[in-house]
């Protein structure tokens, strides 16, 4: 367990006397007069004519097809709620850094200052051209569920809502092996979030997607419990869950749960709240930077319990830093129209078994620990392991050749070699 203080974190935000974390580097040399002839007029008139002439040769003559756009309009940073459009950045050159570090994948981020839904999608729609893939961050529910389904009807590239659907990949991987390490099966388990916002519905959709059935989900939010008939701050996603007929606390609701699915903001669970849970109970506390609860106060709560967070200085992290670089690496690789239900299912499978293979001394030696082996503390991989961009980026893009949503095909052994030297490159390579 690390520790890391406000000033360290600031610090590292000016290191070196450079403001950031990311920068846009050339990758053609620029040294001649001919080079400049080359590289702007009267050279770049020639990809101009010929990618008018067939836009599929924007993939080759321009970085279109390793570009994506990291858009926010600050509604929903992290667990701190909105905090506006230039307070996300932060966030977003970190998903930058990552896409880049992890897959080699260049990114924009794009801090957009609008609340309304179709002025965030006519913006994006009208920037779609420039990139590969749209990877949407931070944007509160209900808004983001308009805006991702209609940019995805509008284009041909893939629309992403990490919030949603990156954390829904990795907490499946976790529940699947931790279902497995507590001897219990996907369809006999009670699982309470807190939590109903993007991040929830989405988990909650791909857990019932992977054989959860939806009346063992039980959602509750700042109102209380998401049930039947209730009238306060609905709307359709939310409604889809509703379970039970009357109102009812957290604490009530939790009684007699398996699992806890924490996906709202720092604090909401008390220690007492877990006492009620089934035996060998399921903690995942998943809020930013804060979880709902500590990981020593759950620990010491529930000896018996397995328990996750999202950061990145506790055994166990479950965060979507292990799905959004290697699910775009993957649909990138195969010019995804989109990424499809089978791509996320199979990005959640290959997290889960490649948990269950030995760790290599590399990653032990970036988190400082002797031993990692498949059991309690340790059942999705971790995000410095190499290996996570070789297996998952290549599950996401068979399954986007099965399912259709691919213009190119692989050789999947040739690409699987390709994936470990990028990887390897990525992660050795200066930021
Ligand atoms: N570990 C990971 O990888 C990820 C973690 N997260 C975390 O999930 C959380 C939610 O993010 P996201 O879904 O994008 O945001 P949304 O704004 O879409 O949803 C926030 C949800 O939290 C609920 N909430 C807020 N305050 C409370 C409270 N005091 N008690 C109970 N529920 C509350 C809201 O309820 P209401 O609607 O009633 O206000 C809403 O349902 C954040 O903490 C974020 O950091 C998100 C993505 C990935
Ligand atoms: C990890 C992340 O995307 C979030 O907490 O919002
Ligand atoms: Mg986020």
């Amino acid at each position: 367990m690390i520790k890391i203080t406000r000033e360290d974190a600031l610090a590292y935000h000016q290191q070196d006397g450079i403001p950031g974390k990311l920068a846009v580097v050339p990758t053609k040399p620029l040294l001649t007069q001919r080079d400049l002839s080359l590289a702007y007029t009267p050279g770049v008139a020639y990809p101009v004519l010929e990618i008018e002439k067939d836009p599929d040769l924007a993939y080759e003559y321009t970085n279109k097809g390793n570009l994506v756009a990291v858009i926010s309009n600050g509604t929903a940073i992290l667990g701190l709620g909105n905090r506006g459009a230039l307070a996300s950045k932060p966030v977003m050159e970190g998903k930058g850094v990552l896409f880049k570090k992890f897959a080699a994948i260049d990114t924009y981020d794009l801090e957009i200052n609008a609340l309304d839904p179709q002025q965030i999608i006519q913006i994006v729609a009208a920037l779609a051209p420039t990139f590969g893939g749209i990877n949407l961050e931070d944007i509160r529910s209900p808004e983001c569920f308009q805006i991702e389904q209609t940019l995805q009807s509008m284009l041909d590239i893939p629309v992403f809502h990490d919030d949603q659907h990156g954390t829904a990949i990795i907490l499946a991987a976790a529940l699947l092996n931790t279902l497995e390490l507590t001897n219990r099966r996907l369809d006999g388990v009670k699982i309470v979030f807190s939590g109903a916002g993007a991040a929830a519905i989405a988990c909650a959709t791909h857990l019932v997607k992977i054989g959860v059935p939806r009346q063992h989900i039980w959602m509750t939010d700042i109102v209380g419990l998401v049930y039947e008939g209730r009238k306060e701050q609905m709307f359709p996603e939310k409604q889809a869950f509703a379970n039970g007929s009357r109102p009812a606390s957290l604490t009530e609701v939790l009684q007699g749960a398996d699992v806890f699915i924490g996906l709202s903001v720092a604090n909401v669970l008390a220690p007492e709240m877990l006492k009620t849970m089934a035996a060998n109970p399921i903690i995942f506390a998943m809020a930013n930077p804060d979880p709902e609860i500590s990981y020593d106060l759950a620990v010491a709560a529930r000896p018996d319990a397995i328990v996750a967070t999202g950061r990145s200085d506790y055994p166990n992290q479950i965060n979507n830093v292990l799905g959004f670089p290697f699910i775009f690496r993957g649909a990138l690789d195969v010019r995804a129209r989109a990424i499809n239900d089978s791509m996320k299912i199979a990005a959640s499978h290959a997290l889960a078994a490649l948990a269950r293979q030995p760790v290599p001394t590399e990653v032990l030696r970036a988190y400082n620990v002797d031993h990692l082996e498949f059991g309690r503390a340790y059942f999705v991989p971790k995000p410095l392991d190499l290996r996570v961009c070789e297996w998952e980026a290549s599950a996401v893009a068979q399954a986007a050749i099965d399912s259709g949503a691919a213009r190119l095909a692989l050789n999947m052994p040739a690409y699987r070699a390709r994936l470990q030297t990028l990887a390897e490159k990525g992660l050795s390579a200066p930021a």
